[in-house]
């Protein structure tokens, strides 16, 4: 049992493949089973186990680990809807020699283990499944999910049934999106994976820690990079993406336009817009959007960036601005929470991992799309999703901190993509390291903290 971080993420699809390929699924199956048992003897210390079991290969894993569990001494009981439909399950039933309860009638337990339904899951449960599995579960202390939580789309992390909470989910083989997209992720508890050595390939993975640019003896503050941020109507967005830049790593930054504010940074150096102050050539990324506005002064800013050449990350209002189709002769990261998302790239089909890669493929553009499962994606087809944010990072002014954050790690040479990924992941431990109920000022702060 290991965490997920930094583990591939594989489609239903994409891991009935990688079980192909392996060519042994029964064992396969005794390799999971032996996981699940293993874990549940190390966390359950001797408390009766009720393990449900439904009629595919996620109900066969819940037969051999109930088999493994029972050989070594552990009180297990299994409770079922009917009898098992795979070859490989109804394997796995035949060699557990106790008896088979009927889900309907099964007394709980205080551990209670949901092997009812994985990755085949294709259509909201039976009601008296989701009746049964609800009682069962409100009635345990233990919460368990083999792979994932029976009522949960693997692919896009939808509920088909409501899903009761679990303490614990045992992802076997890989991390699927659901164990990363909400709101099946926010019914999971723990997400530990369950190696079966199927060695499983994908362009999209869980966060990893992220290397940072450090300065070195030959740093100055122009090569650590050089921001510019563009400022607008409101003038305190793009102040805190501006000093977020400055504490993120950033050698150098320029504030372009809008007031000096009492008690602001004296380190952000300040001069009124013009769109000649870009061209100076030690400017390694452009921040615009934070408290930009939507009007024609704000559009003209936007065009003059955009024609700057300049890496741009382009965020807030700039992203109401923004023509995502036309060309550009810059890399450039767009950082929409949903609703731009969805403004900037109309509703779309498919998880928040298809629909942020579609963005960055249609767009030429890293696309950081926000949220409590912030999907990056980079228009090679390459995905991370992060985990570890906090959810006290809902209120204003957390996005252009993640603004300027991601501005300095793009001005420091990291390609767009390792800039999105280590800005996300900055943010992500600068709020947790806050604690609750902080402000974008102190996330800001924080930065510098947790570098
Ligand atoms: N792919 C792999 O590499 C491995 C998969 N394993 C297990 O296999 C699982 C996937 O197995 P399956 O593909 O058999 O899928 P499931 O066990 O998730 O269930 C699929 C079965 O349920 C039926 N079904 C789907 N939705 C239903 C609903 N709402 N009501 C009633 N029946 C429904 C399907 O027709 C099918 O018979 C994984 O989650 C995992 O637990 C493991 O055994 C180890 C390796
Ligand atoms: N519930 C949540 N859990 C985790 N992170 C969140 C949550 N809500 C928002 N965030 C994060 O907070 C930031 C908010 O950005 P944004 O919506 O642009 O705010 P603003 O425009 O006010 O600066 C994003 O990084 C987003 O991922
Ligand atoms: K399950």
């Amino acid at each position: 049992m290991s965490p997920i971080t930094g583990t591939p993420i594989l489609t239903a699809a994409e891991m009935r493949s990688a079980e192909a390929a392996h060519g042994d699924s029964a064992f396969l199956m005794e390799q999971a089973g032996q996981g699940i048992a293993g874990a549940i003897r190390r966390l359950v210390a001797g408390a009766e186990v009720l393990i449900l079991c439904g009629p595919g290969n996620n109900g066969g894993d819940g037969y051999v680990a109930a088999r493994l569990l029972r050989e070594q001494g552990h009180a297990v009981r299994i409770a079922a809807a009917g009898e098992p439909k795979s070859d490989l399950a109804r394997a796995a039933r035949t060699r557990w020699d106790g008896p088979v309860e009927p889900l309907a009638e099964a007394q709980p337990a205080p551990v209670l283990v949901d092997a009812l339904f994985g990755t085949g899951l294709s259509r909201p449960l039976p009601d008296g499944v989701a009746t049964d599995l609800h009682r069962l579960a409100e009635a345990a202390r233990f919460r368990v999910a083999i792979d994932l939580p029976s009522g949960v789309a693997s692919d896009d992390g939808c509920c088909l049934s409501m899903v009761p909470r679990f303490d614990l989910t045992l992802a076997l083989g890989s991390a699927k999106p659901a164990h990363l997209l909400y709101p099946a992720a926010g019914l999971m508890g723990e997400v530990r994976l369950i190696d079966l050595g199927l060695a499983p390939v994908s362009r999209a993975s869980v966060m990893r820690r992220a290397d940072l640019p450090e300065p070195g003896p030959a740093s100055h503050k122009y090569s650590r990079g050089m921001v510019a941020v563009v400022a607008g109507r409101m003038g305190g967005a793009a102040e805190l993406a501006a000093v977020s830049a400055l504490r993120a790593g950033a050698g150098y930054v320029l504030h372009l336009g809008g007031r000096d504010p009492k008690g602001a940074p004296h380190a952000v150096v300040r001069r009124r817009w013009s769109a000649e102050a870009l061209d100076d050539v030690r400017i390694g990324a452009v921040v615009i959007g934070p408290g930009l506005g939507r009007d024609d002064d704000a559009r003209a800013r936007l065009d003059a960036v955009l024609a700057s050449g300049r890496p741009l990350v382009i965020d807030g209002d700039a992203l109401h601005l923004l023509d995502p189709d036309a060309p550009r002769g810059a890399p450039a990261i767009l950082t929409p929470h949903q609703g731009e998302f969805d403004a900037l790239f109309g509703k779309g089909e498919g998880s928040r991992i298809d629909r942020a890669r579609a963005a960055a493929a249609r767009s030429g553009a890293t696309v950081v799309l926000k949220g409590p499962d912030t999907v990056i994606a980079d228009p090679d087809g390459r995905v991370i999703v992060a985990t570890g944010g906090s959810p006290w990072l809902s209120t204003a002014g957390t996005g252009d901190v993640l603004a300027g954050a991601t501005g300095a790690m793009l001005s420091a040479g990291l390609s767009p993509f390792d800039a999105a990924t280590a800005a996300v992941r900055l943010h992500g431990r600068a709020a947790v390291a806050c604690g609750r109920s902080f402000i974008a000022d102190d996330l800001a702060a924080a930065l510098s903290r947790v570098r």
